[in-house]
């Protein structure tokens, strides 16, 4: 074991035993504040956080490909390739033993006119985040995914679950989170100043801040916190490399377990029982995929003519406006844009006439008129 996780595993003992009130919390805060640090030596090298770009470089090195990217992560043997065969054709090999997987084998999966690259990815085990096996390269390449499907065997326990959660988390992974909202600006001078503009129920205070910001030689900022965080959110925006990602979880190889176990899987919000064998619901795998990549389908009108419904173009839900539209098709349109014509559900009359800014909607479609 290295020093590191050394004292790692002293500091977390520690915490342990220090019991949860009031006047702990400060020394609390301080603990919580040097694990997260040194984990991040742990996983970055000395010098820390800088090396969030590092990581991804440690990365299988597989050119992004589509519109979006998926990464199938989970234990040995699941059925991760398997899977990936199923659902873009590629051939991966797989076989009944473990670490069938030696590298990244990439597949595009066309749905709903978008092309969706999968990786698939060696098997991880417990410790994955700390160098063993190939893990390490496999969390990186996942840190870079739009969304992760944690494949799990349905025969397998549920701890299972937790493990590569736990090496997704210590890799600086926030799974179905979104980023805390906290306002966080470094100073030259003024001290600490902290507000609270949301009751905080869950450890925060001006201490607590403060012990943080310590621990990270950060001696004047301003915090404001719009949102009721934990400890450990505050230290993730002093980390600042947090990877913010989706993910769906994948009950692999239904076909092996009984009804009455697949009905209680079936209830469970966030998974999805398949047999990637078998070819058993992919189909409702590909559309919850499809519902968490946040992405929206416009056609391209050409004047006089009908749209193009078989090749949409594909654009992010988090800015979906025409300009972005125009950019995706081109990178020249902008120059000669004069403006729009949308139909669909963002238009509130059918054509409506629109600027560069206007905020379209999935399946509307769009005709650009140039300045003449
Ligand atoms: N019964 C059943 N077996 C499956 C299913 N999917 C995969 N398998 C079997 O499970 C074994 C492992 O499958 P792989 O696809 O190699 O699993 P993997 O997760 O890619 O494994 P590694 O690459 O070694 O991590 C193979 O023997 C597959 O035939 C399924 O849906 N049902
Ligand atoms: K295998
Ligand atoms: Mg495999």
């Amino acid at each position: 074991m290295s020093d590191i996780q050394a004292k790692i595993d002293e500091l977390e003992a520690e915490m342990a035993r220090t019991q949860k009130n009031k006047a702990t919390n400060y020394h609390l805060g301080t603990l919580k504040a040097k694990i997260a640090k040194l984990k991040s030596e742990l996983i970055n090298g000395p010098g820390g956080k800088s090396a969030g770009t590092k990581n991804a470089e440690r990365g299988f090195d597989v050119t992004k490909s589509g519109d979006t990217r998926i990464g199938l992560v989970g234990f040995p043997s699941v059925g991760k390739s398997t899977l990936l065969t199923s659902l873009t054709g590629t051939r991966s090999e797989a076989a009944a033993y473990e670490f069938t997987t030696l590298t990244c084998i990439p597949g595009t999966m066309k749905y709903k006119g978008a092309r969706i690259q999968v990786l698939d990815l060696p098997g991880i085990i417990e410790g994955a985040a700390d160098g063993r096996g190939r893990g390490r390269q496999v969390i990186s390449t996942a840190r870079t995914c739009n969304l992760i499907l944690i494949v799990l065997d349905s025969a397998k326990p549920v701890t299972h679950k937790k493990i590569i959660e736990a090496e997704l988390n210590s890799f600086g992974i926030r799974i179905n989170q979104t980023p805390p909202a906290v306002k966080f600006v470094k100073k030259e001078k003024g001290g600490i100043g902290y507000q609270e503009m949301v009751a905080q129920t869950k450890g925060m205070s001006a201490d607590a801040a403060r012990v943080v910001c310590k621990e990270y030689k950060v001696s004047c900022a301003e915090i404001i916190l719009r949102e009721d965080i934990t400890v450990d959110q505050f230290i993730d925006v002093l980390e600042g490399n947090r990877a913010y990602v989706p993910v769906l979880y994948v009950f692999n190889k239904i076909d092996s377990i009984t009804i009455e176990e697949l009905d209680i899987l079936d209830q469970m919000p966030n998974y999805v029982p398949i047999s990637s064998q078998h070819k058993w619901n992919l189909e409702e795998l590909m559309e919850e995929i499809w519902n968490r990549c946040s992405m929206i389908r416009i056609y391209t009108k050409p004047k006089g003519q009908i749209p193009d419904y078989d090749a949409p173009v594909i654009l992010h839900s988090e800015n979906p406006t025409v300009e972005e539209f125009c950019n995706r098709l081109h990178k020249g349109i902008m120059a000669q844009f004069s403006h729009a014509l949308v139909w669909g559900r963002s238009a509130k009359h059918q054509p409506q006439t629109c600027g560069r800014d206007h905020v379209l909607c999935d399946e509307d479609i769009v005709q650009i008129c140039k300045k003449v």
